[in-house]
C-alpha cells in the first residue's frame, strides 16, 4: 500500500481549483454574440433528447455548465468533451476502500480528502479496501488512503486527460474565435460596403425618386394628353360622320344642281319666248292705253252731255222724317213718280156755311226724298256730279231748307258709320276715282278749305291758332277769274282720312262757336271746298276744278221768328244771302249781263260753282211737322223757281 502525501493531496485540489478558474476565465473571453449565440443553442439543446443525461448533472451543479456547453456550441458540433466528461460525471469512482462522489467542481473530493487527512492516513488496519454499499455499489473505507489516492490519481488522469481536451478545446476554441473574428471583420467590412453602396443606393434612389417625380409630372401630363388625344378622336369620329352625311348632301346638291341646270336651260328658253311674248303684249297694252285714254275722253264727253241734258242746276227734295217716325200730315209723295211733292193744306170755311177746303201745292223736281231714304240713296244720285269734278268741272251742291229739316244731316251726316252725309262720301269717291285714273297716267292733288260765313263775315273752320289772333278775312278775286280767301287755311290734302280729319277740325270750331253763341250753326252757312288738280303728263292734259259742298243757314222768315236785335241782324243776313242765291240763280237762269255775286259774301264765294261753267246741285230740305207747313212751302217755292232755271252749257277746265 503506498501512502498518499497530503501535500499531493492539496496541490490536486488547488490544481483542480486553476483548472475551473482557468476553463471558466476562457469561457469569459468569449465574445457575447458567440454567448448569445451558445445561449439560443443552449436552449435549443435542452430539448435535445439526445443531450438528457448531460442536463440532469447540469442541473444539480448549475455554474460550470455554461462554459461547457459554451465550449460544445462554439465548435458548431458536438465537442469531444462531452465524451470525457460523461465519466466525469459517473457519481461513484473506486479508490481504494473509500468511495468519493466527485462534482464537477471538485467541492466534494476535497472534502473526502480533508475528512480522510482528520482521520489520520496512517491507519494501517488490514481491513477490506471497499465497502459494498446497500444499492450494490463499493466505497472505500475511511482507513482505505491508498484506494483513495489511486482513485485521486485516476482523477488527476482523468483531469489532466480532461485539462488536455479542455485545452485542445480552448485552443479549438481561440481558433474558432480568431476565425470568427476574421469572419466577423471581414462580415464588418461586407457590411460597411453594403452601408457604402446602401448610402449610394439611397442617393442613387433620391436622384431617382426626383426622376420618379419627373416621370409622374410627366405621367399625369400623358394622361392629360391622352384624355384630349381620346376626347380629340371623339370630336374626329363626328367630324367624320359629319363629312360623311356632307359628302352625301353634296352629292344630292350635285345631282339636284343638275336637274336645276337642265331645268334652268329650258327655262331660260321658255324665259326668251316669254320675253318676246311680253313685248309684244307691251305693244298691245300701249294701244290699249291709247284706246283708253280715248275711250275715258270719249266718257267724260258723254257723261257731261248726260249732265247737261239733266240740266247743269239741279234740284233734289228731301223730307225729313218726323221726330215720332209717324206719317206727315199735309206731305204727299206719289209712290209712282219720285219727282213729285205735293203740300196739302186744309183751309177751314170762314163763314162756316161751306165746307172746308183742301189745297194741294204740287212741286216737282228732279228728284223727292222721302223720310225713308237712305244716305246711300240720296249720294247715288247725285255721285255722277262728284265725278264731273274729277272731269274738270266745278261741282256745286248747297242744302237749304228750314232750321232743323235735315241739311246738316244731309251734308255731313254721322261720323263714320252708314249714315255719312254727301261730303265725306264724295271725299271718298273722289280719292277713289283719283287713284283709278293714276293707272292712265294721271296724278292729282287736292288742296282743302273749310269757312264759315257768319252774318256777313268770313270765319276761318280749319284755323289752330290762339281765339284771339284770329285773323280778318277777305273774298279776292284773280285776273283769272278764281276766288280766293285772304288769310284761310288751305290744307294740301293727299287721302280720304285727311280729309276726314279737317272736318272733323271743323265741326270743333263750330261747336266752340255754339258755345259763345246759342243755335249759331243753323245762323250760318258753311262752305267746304275741295281744289282739285290733275295732270296727265303722258298725254300732255290738265285739268282744274272745285268741288264745292255748302251747308246753308236755316231759311226761316224774319216774320215768324219776329226776331230783334242781334238776332234780327242774324236773320236780315242769312235772309238777304239767301235771297241774294236765289236773284243770283235766277240772272244766270236768265242769262242777264249782271249777275249780283257781290250782293252777298256767299253768292260772291260761290260765283265760280255758280257760273256758266259748273254744274250745281241744291238740296231743298223740309220738316214734315204741320207747324212747319209755311218754311216747308216757302222753300219749296224757292227751289222750285232755281230748279227752273237752265244754266248755260258747262264746258271743262282743261287746257
Ligand atoms: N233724313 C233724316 N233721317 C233721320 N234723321 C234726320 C234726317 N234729317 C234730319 N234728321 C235729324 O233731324 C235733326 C235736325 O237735322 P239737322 O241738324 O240736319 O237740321 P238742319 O237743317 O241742319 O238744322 P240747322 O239749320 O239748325 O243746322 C237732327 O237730329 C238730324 O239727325
Amino acid at each position: 500500500m503506498s501512502l498518499v502525501d497530503p501535500q499531493d493531496v492539496l496541490r490536486l485540489i488547488w490544481f483542480d481549483q486553476n483548472l475551473s478558474l482557468n476553463f471558466q476565465q476562457s469561457m469569459s473571453r468569449l465574445p457575447v454574440m458567440s454567448n448569445k449565440r451558445v445561449l439560443m443553442s443552449s436552449s435549443s439543446s435542452e430539448n435535445s433528447q439526445d443531450h438528457a443525461p448531460a442536463q440532469k448533472k447540469i442541473r444539480k451543479d448549475p455554474e460550470p455548465v455554461k462554459p461547457q456547453a459554451a465550449a460544445t456550441i462554439i465548435g458548431g458540433k458536438r465537442p469531444p468533451v462531452a465524451a470525457t466528461r460523461a465519466p466525469i460525471s459517473k457519481p461513484v469512482r473506486s479508490l481504494g476502500a473509500a468511495t468519493v462522489a466527485v462534482g464537477p467542481s471538485g467541492g466534494v473530493l476535497k472534502r473526502s480528502i480533508a475528512s480522510a487527512a482528520a482521520k489520520g492516513v496512517n491507519n494501517k488496519q488490514p481491513v477490506a479496501s471497499t465497502v459494498t454499499k446497500a444499492g450494490g455499489g463499493t466505497r472505500r473505507h475511511a482507513w482505505d488512503l491508498k484506494g483513495k489516492v489511486s482513485d485521486l490519481e485516476d482523477k488527476i488522469r482523468s483531469y489532466q486527460t480532461r485539462v488536455k481536451s479542455v485545452n485542445q478545446e480552448n485552443e479549438a476554441l481561440k481558433g474558432s474565435v480568431a476565425e470568427s473574428q476574421t469572419k466577423a471583420a471581414q462580415v464588418e467590412k461586407r457590411l460597411e460596403k453594403q452601408q457604402n453602396q446602401i448610402r449610394e443606393y439611397e442617393e442613387e434612389l433620391q436622384s431617382l425618386s426626383g426622376v420618379r417625380d419627373e416621370l409622374e409630372k410627366v405621367s399625369s401630363e400623358r394622361n392629360t394628353l391622352q384624355k384630349e388625344l381620346s376626347n380629340l378622336e371623339g370630336k374626329y369620329k363626328v367630324m367624320e360622320t359629319l363629312r360623311d352625311s356632307q359628302e352625301t348632301e353634296l352629292q344630292t346638291l350635285k345631282m339636284k344642281l343638275s336637274v336645276q341646270e337642265s331645268t334652268l336651260a329650258r327655262v331660260q328658253a321658255t324665259l326668251r319666248d316669254t320675253e318676246e311674248e311680253v313685248r309684244c303684249l307691251k305693244e298691245t297694252v300701249a294701244q290699249q292705253n291709247d284706246d283708253l285714254h280715248a275711250g275715258e275722253m270719249e266718257r267724260r264727253r258723254l257723261h257731261n252731255t248726260i249732265q247737261e241734258l239733266k240740266g247743269n242746276i239741279r234740284v233734289f227734295c228731301r223730307v225729313r222724317p218726323t221726330v215720332d217716325g209717324g206719317l206727315s200730315k199735309h206731305i204727299q209723295l206719289p209712290a209712282t213718280d219720285n219727282k213729285m211733292i205735293t203740300l196739302a193744306k186744309t183751309e177751314e170755311s170762314h163763314t162756316g156755311k161751306t165746307t172746308d177746303t183742301q189745297k194741294n201745292y204740287n212741286f216737282s223736281f228732279d228728284r223727292v226724298f222721302g223720310a225713308k231714304a237712305s244716305q246711300q240713296e240720296v249720294f247715288e244720285e247725285i255721285s255722277l256730279l262728284v265725278q264731273s269734278a274729277l272731269d274738270g268741272y266745278n261741282v256745286c251742291c248747297f242744302a237749304y231748307g228750314q232750321t232743323g229739316s235735315g241739311k246738316t244731316y244731309t251734308m255731313e251726316g254721322e261720323e263714320f258709320n252708314e249714315n255719312r252725309g254727301v261730303i265725306p262720301r264724295a271725299v271718298q269717291q273722289i280719292f277713289k276715282a283719283g287713284e283709278k285714273l293714276g293707272s292712265q297716267g294721271w296724278e292729282f292733288s287736292f288742296t282743302a278749305s273749310f269757312v264759315e260765313i257768319y252774318n256777313e263775315s268770313l270765319r276761318d273752320l280749319l284755323y289752330t291758332g290762339k281765339a284771339s289772333k284770329r285773323p280778318e278775312h277777305e273774298i279776292r278775286k284773280s285776273a283769272n277769274n278764281e276766288v280766293t280767301i285772304t288769310n284761310l287755311t288751305y290744307e294740301k290734302v293727299s287721302n280720304e282720312d285727311q280729309v276726314l280729319g279737317l272736318i272733323a277740325l271743323a265741326n270743333q270750331n263750330r261747336s266752340t262757336a255754339q258755345t259763345a253763341q246759342n243755335d249759331r250753326s243753323s245762323r250760318s252757312h258753311s262752305v267746304f271746298q275741295l281744289d282739285i288738280e290733275g295732270i296727265n303728263a303722258g298725254r300732255d292734259v290738265k285739268c282744274k276744278s272745285t268741288l264745292c259742298l255748302v251747308d246753308l243757314a236755316g231759311s226761316e222768315r224774319l216774320v215768324k221768328s219776329q226776331s230783334q236785335g242781334e238776332r234780327f241782324k242774324e236773320m236780315t243776313a242769312i235772309n238777304g244771302s239767301l235771297s241774294n242765291l236765289g236773284i243770283v240763280i235766277t240772272a244766270l237762269a236768265n242769262k242777264e249781263n249782271y249777275i249780283p255775286y257781290r250782293n252777298s259774301k256767299l253768292t260772291y264765294l260761290l260765283q265760280g260753282c255758280l257760273g256758266g261753267n259748273s254744274k250745281t246741285l241744291m238740296f231743298v230740305n223740309i220738316a214734315p211737322e204741320t207747324d212747319s207747313f209755311g218754311e216747308t212751302l216757302n222753300s219749296l217755292r224757292f227751289a222750285s223757281k232755281v230748279n227752273d232755271c237752265v244754266i248755260g252749257t258747262a264746258s271743262a277746265n282743261r287746257k
